[in-house]
């Protein structure tokens, strides 16, 4: 299976207004797309269209692969310790094994044992990332994946999306913040 991920004129209705129209771009293994405008354009609508969280109103969204999303919500178990409440998600792609390397990849291992509602801002967004580590999936979709990030932790998550690239994974950032993508596909919204 060669994962891959594609618009086809997609359109995007939300809150009643049409965000974007005819929206097409292809993402083969090893590419990364870029998602780049300004608030409120529809860069998280977009995302949220790609994981199938959101049905667009035209055209189709098409490739092979299973998806991993990181959005502005961590959706970890607020109450269960880090390692816990990732290993819930691993678990349920028969990855359980996945989360201490995982966690160890976002500089998390010593948090390990601690509830999620006890994180900062920052250590709650990389560990919504190594939930998108521990998955395995292919195609990640990123939705402001810097967002709270210092710059130790922003070249980390540069790093893993690069080494991800090299073995033919395919990446999907929505942001504000530069991000080092190189010869990502700009799609201006
Ligand atoms: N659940 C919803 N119901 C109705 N309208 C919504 C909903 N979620 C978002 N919208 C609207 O859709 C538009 C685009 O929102 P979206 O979050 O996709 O933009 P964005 O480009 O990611 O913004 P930002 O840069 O501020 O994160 C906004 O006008 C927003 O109010």
């Amino acid at each position: 299976m060669n994962p891959g991920l594609a618009f086809d004129a997609v359109t995007c209705l939300r809150g009643g207004r049409i965000l974007f129209e005819g929206l097409s771009f292809a993402l083969a293994p090893g590419d990364a797309g870029l998602v780049l405008g300004p608030n409120g354009v529809g860069k998280s609508s977009l995302v949220r269209i790609a994981a199938g969280l959101l049905a667009p109103l035209g055209g189709r969204v098409t490739g092979e692969g299973t998806r991993a999303l990181l959005s502005e919500t961590a959706a970890l178990d607020a109450e269960r310790t880090l390692a816990g409440a990732l290993g819930f998600w691993a678990g349920l792609d028969g990855r359980g094994e996945a989360v201490g390397d995982a966690l160890e990849a976002v500089g998390l291992a010593d948090l390990a044992d601690v509830p999620v509602r006890l994180l900062s801002t920052g250590q709650r967004r990389r560990a919504g990332f190594a939930r998108v580590l521990a998955s395995g999936a292919p195609i990640w979709l990123l939705d402001e994946p810097g967002n709270g990030l210092d710059t130790v932790s922003l070249a980390m998550l540069e790093a893993r999306i690069a080494a991800h690239r090299a073995g033919g994974g395919i990446v999907l950032v929505a942001t504000h913040q530069p991000i080092a993508l190189p010869d990502a596909q700009e799609i201006a919204l």
